[in-house]
């Protein structure tokens, strides 16, 4: 079945717009990932989905029911945790969740019960009577989680969960999406880390300027490009590397450069290399290192769009 279903949705802000005819759908069990440099359409997509903003066009049903005509069934079955922490900082971690679990019809002991389950999910039982002013940056993003998971919804949507935290609460976030769903909901998990979504998501949408570019499992994702190779090559410094000409290089489709490192994205059955060597050696940038690598979802990325997810 599908959880969510997204059919030629288009919203626009004025004249400009953020989301143009984008359609997906979202199996049961599944963890989907959400791929996108910024500004390119995630947040706008699924805050229409999660019924906190209207779209201009088309049509959005969670378990087969739209939701224009459901919304309260749909925000019920929904999770939604937003890339801007939504949490009160005058309210203890136990209010927090007690709140918004409330807002979602629970009531009397099987709320206290909820929210305890969801403190404890995120490993902040301990810290239930604590402040958020007094939490680090990851106790705060596990709370904005428990926030959203207390009434056991269906599917958990999750805006960029993991933006601006140290590794540890970031590793600690990305267990608890693959326990979640183990327990049996359906994420969909936004980002524009490449690595993460690689990790944790079963299937992937890359989406850039309102539109989904590609989709499917990250095999099929990665079959889009078995004609390129991705070459990485290292620097002191990218200052004066000649880019352009690298680009003009018959067969390289795409060139991203880094501080102290280019990726180039070349055509398999073109042997350029020798010709990318002595570009890169008569311009005198010292090379410190030449690596062939796995293409990843970046690579994909670069070569459908010629960009990087990164640099937006
Ligand atoms: N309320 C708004 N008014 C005008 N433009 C908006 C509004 N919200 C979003 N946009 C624009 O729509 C585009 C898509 O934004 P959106 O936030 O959906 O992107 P995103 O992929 O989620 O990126 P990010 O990772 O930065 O959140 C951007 O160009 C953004 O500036």
């Amino acid at each position: 079945m599908n959880v969510l279903e997204i059919n030629q949705l288009t919203k626009k802000f004025g004249d400009y717009t953020a989301v143009d005819h984008l359609s997906l759908s979202v199996q049961e069990g599944e963890i989907f990932g959400f791929l996108g440099p910024n500004g390119a359409g995630k947040s706008t997509t699924i805050h229409i989905a999660a019924s906190l903003l209207s779209a201009t066009k088309g049509e959005i049903s969670i378990m087969g029911r739209n939701i224009a005509k459901h919304g309260r069934f749909a925000k019920g079955a929904i999770g939604f945790v937003p890339q801007d922490l939504a949490i009160y900082e005058n309210m203890t971690a136990y209010e927090n969740v007690h709140f918004f679990a409330g807002l979602y019809g629970l009531r009397g002991a099987e709320l206290k019960r909820s929210v305890m389950e969801a403190l404890e999910f995120v490993g902040l039982s301990d810290r239930q009577g604590g402040f958020p002013k007094n939490f680090s940056g990851g106790m705060k993003r596990r709370l904005n989680i428990a926030c959203a998971i207390a009434h056991k919804p269906k599917l958990i949507i999750m805006d960029e969960p993991t933006v601006g935290i140290d590794p540890q609460s970031r590793s600690y976030i990305l267990n608890s999406v693959k326990k979640l769903n183990r327990m049996g909901s359906t994420i969909i998990y936004t980002s524009h880390y490449m690595e993460e979504v690689e990790e944790i998501c079963s299937r992937i949408a890359i989406i850039d300027h309102g539109k989904i570019i590609a989709e499917g499992t990250k095999a099929e994702l990665k079959a889009i490009i078995t004609n390129q190779k991705s070459i990485s090559i290292a620097f002191r410094s990218t200052e004066g590397v000649p880019i352009d000409q690298l680009k003009s290089i018959v067969g390289v489709n795409a060139v991203e450069a880094a501080e102290q490192s280019i990726n180039i994205s070349s055509a398999v059955e073109i042997n350029n290399l020798n010709r990318i060597i002595q570009l890169l050696v008569a311009s005198g940038a010292e090379i410190r290192g030449v690596e062939a690598k796995e293409p990843s979802l970046e690579t994909v990325f670069l070569t459908l769009t010629g960009r990087t997810l990164r640099d937006e």
